[in-house]
């Protein structure tokens, strides 16, 4: 397994029929009697890395006619579309989309629990309403299934309605289910089973077996009653630190999240098997639970310290009686068990784990803003209007599509019944609540062709979105002024784009905006004539253009529309990311000011201290970096900058003509008479206050000698971190 050269993830769409067993008609062995290969990973010849797509053969059966609709109502209109009904791409959509789908599991007390005394705070009135008895009083939910500490694996499998989700990736559709809970609740449990026999030599099945064996035992047993040809493949990684991990493959390393238009976020390089039986999948599940990070701490001995994804992919084939052609569709199903988010306080986690525990908790975090923002009230068609920041964390991105996209999806929160765990089992039922109002538009992954166009659409629709958030935070950092892009060598560098010919696109700033049309036109695009487009990783090349079955001109204008799309990801990427580029620019401007500020106010109140006798005020000026207000822009900040400087000018000078004064005093106010004349003659009356003064002078240039030295050393590594960039 470890020697095997990985390539491939996805999951070739373009499967490579020659290479790829057929799948036996659920032959392979009974899933109860489990083979050697549970033991271990499969033989070479069992499990072999899928090949990798190939795009240029596709011959789709996409209408042409459909496809130049969409082609001549330009990016906008096809946008609109998009998320409403009657999209312009023959993808089959699901009425009104789907919400997903949201069941609570309880699980029994532990011995440690009974022994404790805890006491049990859940109960279930039926199987779709939980009822928590809190200290201030009970509170009601309600959920699409609801089970108790009664429940059985079986149960779960049952009135979760996994088995529709099996059936519907078995008809091509992608489906995500999740479990989600705090530390301990019983997640594993209930995706895998008992985690410390999961990759254990001598593994059996048994009632304990969660729901993965259960649903490769019923995909099996569906399959063989089915008249198409299947392809199952199969592929394991975990998120661990933020940083992706192959769990069939660790020695491949840190793994990296990419988009393309094929596929959307995926992990390249992903070990991808093929499973030609239900005890290859069954030792996909142990071989990742054996690599899986997992870790000890006081809540739970097995603990499972990353997110991990396992994730069937169910490919079928069913030739046309009529002319031969073979349809083909891929279905999908992944099984995400999330680590557990404990408190670092009750678990003890230290060193490590602490970290580890920091990063299980961002990432679940942005998870949560993912999903309250897809439910928002306010959005009630969920992603039509909103910015969601799927990119903040590894796990988002790959669950884009299972939260708001194209999959069926299904949660299982998990709780314990435990007083102990009251604060963290309300959180978890919040967050599955407002997972309730999600709302996903399932699709048929049909054939290449549509999935390109539909992932074409889907990334310009949200990087559209992004856009716009983008120009909002700037505009707001710039203090209301317009958006100025930075300008100059280093940056027209940065956004120069290769045109693949040798020649190179300059990305003007924003607001000259640059057209998909005036990019093509830049980039002298010769249409059929070899030119070649790359976004994402993707090339459209003159084999390729989209289901316009040989007719030429047809094919022009589907190319020309892919063409299109791909022009104007690429403009937006570009935009976005000088936005980016451009925020992170104001923000540190912004820290540097709010810095030197702070630095001089340090100054001006020893000088005042000094002859004031008292600290100045601030006149209500933020005071700290962590007191950032929202209007507080970098202009209002040089203003303040600006007055601070002249007022400690004037300090200096004072403090300069005083310094004068005494060393006139030391020579006798200048007069050839000593000090002792000069206070005689009434220059100054106190020998005391001289005394101080002197004192005082000599502690102020050193506080100014220190100021100054900071300043210097700001100065320096503003430099060092501007060339750094
Ligand atoms: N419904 C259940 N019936 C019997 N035992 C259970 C049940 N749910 C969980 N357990 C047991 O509780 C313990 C913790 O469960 P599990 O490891 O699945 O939790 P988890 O939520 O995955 O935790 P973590 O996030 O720390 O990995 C295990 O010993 C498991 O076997």
């Amino acid at each position: 397994m470890k020697n095997q050269t990985k390539k491939t993830v996805p999951v070739s769409r373009d499967s490579n029929k020659k290479n790829t067993p057929a799948l036996q008609n659920g032959k392979g062995g009974g899933f109860n009697s489990v083979s050697s290969s549970v033991q271990g990973l499969p033989t070479q010849n069992q499990m072999k890395p899928a090949s990798r797509s190939s795009q240029a053969n596709n011959n789709g059966n996409m209408n042409a006619g459909q496809m130049m609709e969409g082609g001549n109502g330009g990016i906008s209109s096809q946008m609109n579309s998009f998320y409403g009904q009657g999209g312009d791409s023959n993808i089959m959509q699901g009425a009104g989309g789907e919400r997903v789908r949201v069941a609570m599991r309880v699980r029994p007390m532990m011995p440690h629990e009974l022994n404790r005394g805890d006491e049990n705070i859940i109960t279930a009135p039926d199987n779709q309403h939980v009822l928590l008895s809190l200290k201030s009083g009970s509170k009601s939910f309600r959920f699409n299934a609801v089970l108790d500490d009664k429940a059985r694996q079986a149960d779960v499998f049952q009135q979760c309605g996994v088995h529709e989700l099996i059936n519907s990736a078995l008809e091509g559709y992608s489906a995500t289910i999740f479990a989600y809970g705090q530390t301990g609740s019983g997640k594993t449990y209930t995706m895998s089973g008992v985690e410390d026999k999961l990759g254990r030599e001598g593994w059996t099945s048994d009632d304990n077996d969660g729901l993965f064996p259960r649903s490769v035992r019923h995909m099996w047993e569906s399959m063989t009653m089915k008249p198409e040809q299947f392809y199952v493949k199969a592929s394991f990684l975990e998120i661990y630190n933020e940083q992706l991990r192959d769990l069939l493959n660790p020695s491949s390393g840190i793994l990296h999240c990419r988009w393309n238009v094929k596929n959307g976020f995926f992990v390249e390089d992903l070990m991808v098997v093929e499973c030609t039986s239900q005890q290859d999948l069954i030792a996909v599940l142990h071989e990742g639970m054996k690599n899986r990070k997992s870790g000890s701490h006081e809540l739970n001995k097995d603990s499972s310290r990353s997110h991990s994804i396992l994730t069937v992919y169910l490919i079928s084939e069913t030739v046309s009686q009529e002319d031969g052609h073979i349809f083909k569709k891929y279905g999908k199903i992944s099984f995400v068990d999330l680590a557990g988010s404990e408190r670092l306080k009750e678990s003890k986690s230290q060193g490590e784990m602490a970290k580890e525990t920091g990063s299980i908790n961002k990432s679940l975090f942005t998870l949560g803003k993912v999903i309250s923002m897809l439910s928002s009230e306010k959005n009630p068609n969920n992603i039509n209007q909103k910015y969601i920041p799927y990119r903040d964390s590894k796990l988002t991105m790959l669950l884009m599509d299972s939260l708001g996209g194209s999959s069926k999806a299904l949660m299982i929160a998990c709780v314990s019944p435990s007083h102990m765990w009251a604060e963290e089992t309300i959180s978890t039922l919040n967050y599955a609540t407002r997972t309730m109002n999600i709302k996903n538009k399932p699709i048929i992954q049909m054939d290449a062709k549509e999935q390109i166009i539909y992932n074409l659409k889907r990334e310009i629709y949200l990087l559209k979105l992004e856009n716009e958030y983008l120009k909002e935070q700037v505009y707001r950092l710039n203090g209301g002024k317009p958006i100025q892009l930075p300008t100059g060598q280093q940056l027209e560098q940065q956004f120069k784009i290769d045109n693949g010919d040798g020649s190179q696109f300059i990305l003007p700033p924003i607001g000259q905006g640059t057209s998909a049309q005036q990019y093509a036109s830049q980039k002298q695009f010769n249409g059929m004539g070899g030119a070649v487009g790359a976004v994402g990783g993707m090339s459209f090349q003159p084999g390729m253009q989209m289901g316009m079955n040989g007719d030429a001109g047809g094919q022009m204008a589907g190319f020309r529309m892919l063409q299109e799309f791909e022009f104007e990801i690429q403009r937006l990427r570009e935009e976005n990311s000088q936005l980016r580029y451009q925020k992170e620019l104001n923000e540190r401007d912004f820290e540097q000011v709010m810095f030197e500020n702070n630095t001089l106010y340090g100054k001006l109140e020893n000088l005042e201290n000094v002859f004031i006798g008292s600290a100045i005020q601030r006149d209500g000026l933020q005071s700290s970096h962590s007191k950032l207000s929202q209007d507080y822009t970098t202009s209002t900040l040089m203003l303040e900058n600006t007055e601070l400087k002249k007022k400690i000018a004037r300090l200096e000078e004072e403090k300069l003509e005083l310094k004068q004064t005494i060393i006139n005093i030391d020579r006798g106010g200048g007069s050839g008479m000593g000090p002792a004349t000069a206070l005689m003659n009434g220059g100054i009356a106190d020998m005391n206050e001289v005394y101080q003064l002197k004192q005082s002078n000599g502690e102020l240039q050193k506080r100014v000698e220190f100021l100054q030295k900071r300043e210097r050393e700001l100065m320096d590594s503003l430099v060092k971190s501007k060339q750094r960039q």
